[in-house]
């Protein structure tokens, strides 16, 4: 005969169905209550007017999370169309009109209903500086034509200015380290002035206060070593070899910075036109020079080389042209026209050693302008003429002028974007105008959604079993199973 099962009672199926019906009431009602809600964003959105082009970043960020840490990402980015705002000093609206394409395209990013809160910032670097030393009425012209053109469009318009290479050199140092986990340098290349940034080991800032700015960061205090090299950019820097190279005013200049067979003309005028070469103009020169290219590396250094001056420093050390630079500490990231060049020469890769760089730069100098084109077909002609010159210009720059040895090159990353970031000022432009730069270590985050489910279930169904073995006075009694011997 079949033994009656004693949980088939009444009382234990009852006890057990409302159990069961309790635990999962609870459990979906804790799980609803604490759904995380759809996020809310708010943006920002920054123009970065670099000597050679502008470009528009938007920012977003949990709309609740305004002044927590870390949370800030890059959204969208444009590449504004033509040159930098710099070259419309002949015909400034021009510079205005430039910028719509690039902010119909951030009205159609950010949501509508964030318009009107959504902070926007132009910061103008080098390419401006330059005009407005050159030529400050014309550089106002430039900010009254794109203040005009920005307060067109329905963003909450905080101003266009020109931001010093301090604040230049700093923000690109709050953006890597707002970004990254431990404390870099940042290294930036530009098209007009390069900027050099790092946390020194033991920093007297008395000794060059103007190199100095203070941050707090994550909970911790940092003493900056900054500064901002005007005419040092790529472009710059490379008028400033060519004017070394012409000073006698010849029909024809033999360049090592490029490549055998290169061939082009160049108006004296042209290249003259600029503060940083200016005075060096010579008296008589034909309009034109043919500048050739002779592919020398080593020979391309030396006249690199020439236009750091090393011969005067007040200070207890300097990097070059009399400016103080405590010794290098710590990791670098090296952002902007860095990572163009020697991305484009192959050598990003962190454990290439300096001495295989220079023979691979050596190598790629040497290679016939003919052959460097037919290799890179796609590549704008402008940018392929002067990786040689670049690249040399970088490693000269590393070197000789910011003393990193074959053992520190070793920590310069050379990086484009961090966490989807691009590397550059104008995140930490941002974080520092809207107060949002962390000064505080993030709170320990609070248990996932998923987490939280799990344990409460858990939590429920051990109180459903101690219920039940609460209730064993009244369980039924178990019939003895007959004993097998
Ligand atoms: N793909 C590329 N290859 C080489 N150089 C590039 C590339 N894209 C941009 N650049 C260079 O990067 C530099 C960017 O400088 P920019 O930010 O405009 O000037 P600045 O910061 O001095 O105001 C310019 O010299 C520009 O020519
Ligand atoms: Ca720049």
């Amino acid at each position: 005969m079949k033994e009656k099962n004693p949980w088939h009672t009444p009382l234990t199926i009852i006890i057990t169905v409302i159990g069961v019906i309790a635990i999962v009431a609870l459990v979906t009602v804790a799980v609803l209550q604490n759904r995380p809600v759809p996020q809310k964003y708010k943006y920002g959105i920054v123009l970065d007017a670099g000597s050679s082009h502008t470009a528009l970043y938007i920012y977003e960020w949990p709309a609740e999370k305004d002044n927590n840490t870390g949370r800030v990402e890059q959204k969208h980015s444009c590449k504004v169309k033509g040159k930098g705002i710099s070259s419309y000093a002949a015909e400034p609206e021009k510079a205005g009109v430039s910028l719509t394409e690039c902010m119909r395209e951030a009205e159609m990013q950010v949501p509508s209903r964030r318009h009107q809160e959504t902070p926007l910032y132009l910061g103008a670097t080098a390419g401006m500086r330059l005009l407005n030393i050159e030529n400050r009425e014309a550089s106002d012209k430039v900010f009254e034509a794109v203040e005009k053109a920005l307060q067109g469009f329905p963003f909450s318009y905080q101003g266009a200015r020109i931001l010093s290479g301090q604040e230049e050199g700093a923000f690109g140092w709050v953006t890597v380290n707002y970004l990254d986990d431990q404390t870099t340098g940042a290294l930036d290349l530009g098209g007009a002035s390069t900027q050099i940034s790092f946390v020194p080991h033991e920093y007297d800032i008395s000794e060059s206060p103007s190199n100095s700015v203070a941050f707090r960061l994550y909970g911790n205090d940092y003493n900056l070593y900054t500064h901002s090299f005007l005419c040092y950019g790529k472009d710059q820097v490379l008028r400033m070899a060519l004017a070394h190279q012409t000073q006698s005013g010849p029909v024809t200049m033999s360049d090592p910075c490029f490549h055998p067979g290169y061939s082009v003309t160049r108006n004296y005028n042209a290249l003259y036109d600029s503060p940083c070469v200016s005075e060096r103009k010579p008296k008589e020169a034909p309009l034109n020079f043919t500048h050739t290219g002779v592919g020398n590396f080593f020979q391309c250094q030396e006249v690199v080389k020439t236009l750091f001056n090393f011969t005067s420093c007040k200070y207890s050390r300097c990097s070059f042209n009399g400016i103080f630079q405590p010794p290098l500490q710590g990791s670098f990231g090296a952002f902007s026209a860095y990572y163009f060049v020697m991305n484009f020469l192959n050598l990003t890769d962190s454990s290439i050693p300096l001495e295989t760089v220079k023979a691979n730069l050596a190598n790629y100098c040497e290679t016939p302008w003919n052959q460097i084109k037919q290799q890179h077909p796609k590549v704008k002609e402008k940018y392929l003429a002067e990786y040689c010159f670049s690249g040399t210009y970088i490693v000269t720059l590393l070197t000789e002028g910011y003393n990193f040895t074959k053992e520190t090159f070793s920590k310069i990353k050379f990086i484009k974007e961090i966490k989807g970031s691009d590397a550059g000022w104008t995140l930490g432009y941002m974080l520092n105008l809207t107060n949002m730069i962390p000064a505080e270590a993030p709170d320990s985050p609070p248990l996932p959604h998923a987490g939280y489910v799990s344990i409460v279930t858990v939590i429920a169904l051990l109180l459903f079993i101690l219920f039940i073995l609460s209730l064993r006075p009244i369980w039924p009694k178990c019939s003895k199973q007959p004993q097998i011997v």
